[in-house]
């Protein structure tokens, strides 16, 4: 075993234990069966804000292509990525000292906006309304991957915005009511590449969090590693199956449903053996979004938990924590819970 880099070390409750015996599951869903759909949907978002869709209508094939390029650019010599390397001009392309919840994650990315460019707040204060126009970065190796990164980025967002059109039908609502949110959209897309750790007994790929925007499309390769947090507190294995694809609930869907649907938390374990690589396309709103609890679902028996949030704020702020360590708090969803 290395020398153990203290950057990555997470504090004692947060690292991960052997393998206990697996009892439950997340939700199987299958898209192309029309009778129990939104059933399922809504009890899958209720009960676990986790689940795995099959026949989803994105194409094996064009994933196999995205796989292949992902591991040829992380492949490639530090020099060669550093130069997509991230930094505060451009918040996209190449990183690899990522922390979550101020503990770095023991992996390294690739992330392009969806929408290039894409406009967000200039900063994370309140009063400051100026705007920042940010693009993405490709890198020259291999010279593929932008042209099959942007075919997969159009395949997942047909089936995003396909699953937020469910989730409205499961609430009751129009199919199309939460759509005028992504209006100038600031989704992203990224790859995950998680090397081999000397010390994953100690160490996290991702630690544990929940993701912002409306909701995850998640690819994952065969290794697995990704745990959801049950209701009852347990770590549970999210197992590879084939083709199928993972979705979370993110933040603003927990707040849109006042609490109905829940964002969970979750995280990656590595090991010492095999790489990993996943693939997640956020898909966020548009900076100028605000979120609260719909109206449809709120009343004076079930009234609102949150207080109104500007997406774009959310965004920045959130962000500003990807560069290093922070002395303060991430910003969290729970910022905006009222209390009891
Ligand atoms: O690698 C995974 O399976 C999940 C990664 C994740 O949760 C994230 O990037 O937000
Ligand atoms: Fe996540």
């Amino acid at each position: 075993m290395g020398d153990v880099d203290p950057a990555f070390v997470q504090p004692a409750e947060h690292r991960p234990k052997p393998e206990t015996v697996e009892v439950e599951e997340i939700p199987v869903i299958d898209l192309s069966d029309s009778g129990e759909l939104l059933s399922e949907i809504g009890n899958a978002c209720r009960n676990w804000g986790f689940f795995q869709v099959i026949n989803h209508g994105v194409p094996s094939e064009l994933r196999r292509r995205v796989e292949k390029v992902a591991k040829t650019f992380f492949d490639l010599p530090i020099e060669e990525k550093k130069k997509v390397q991230r930094d505060a001009e451009h918040p996209m392309g190449y990183h690899d000292r990522e922390h979550t919840k101020n503990v770095r994650d023991w992996k390294e990315i690739f992330d392009f906006f969806l929408q290039d460019p894409t406009v967000v707040p200039a900063s994370h204060e309140p009063d400051d309304r100026e705007l920042r126009t940010l693009t993405n970065q490709w890198p020259e190796y291999p010279p593929e991957l932008r042209e099959v990164c942007e075919e997969y980025a159009r395949e997942v967002e047909r089936l995003a915005f396909r699953l937020l059109e469910l989730i409205s039908l499961s609430l009751g609502l129009p199919a199309d009511r939460l759509n005028g949110y992504f209006k100038e959209q600031t989704s992203i897309l990224r790859f995950n590449y998680y090397p081999p750790c000397p010390y994953p007994e100690l160490a996290l790929g991702v630690g544990p969090h929940k993701d912002g925007g409306a909701l995850t499309v998640l690819s994952q390769d065969d290794v697995g590693g990704l745990q959801v947090k049950s209701k009852d507190g347990e770590w549970i294995p999210v197992k590879p199956l084939p083709d199928a694809l993972i979705i979370n609930l993110g933040n603003n869907m927990q707040v849109w449903t006042n609490d109905a649907y829940v964002s969970v938390d979750h995280r990656v374990v590595v090991n010492t053996k095999r790489e990993r690589f996943s693939i997640p396309f956020f898909f966020f709103p548009g900076h100028h979004a605000m979120i609260k609890p719909l109206e449809e679902l709120v009343n004076e028996q079930n009234p609102a938990n949150y207080t109104e949030f500007n997406w774009g704020k959310f965004f920045v702020a959130r962000n500003r924590s990807d560069y290093s360590k922070q002395d303060v708090e991430n910003i969290q969803i729970d910022h905006f819970k009222k209390s009891e």
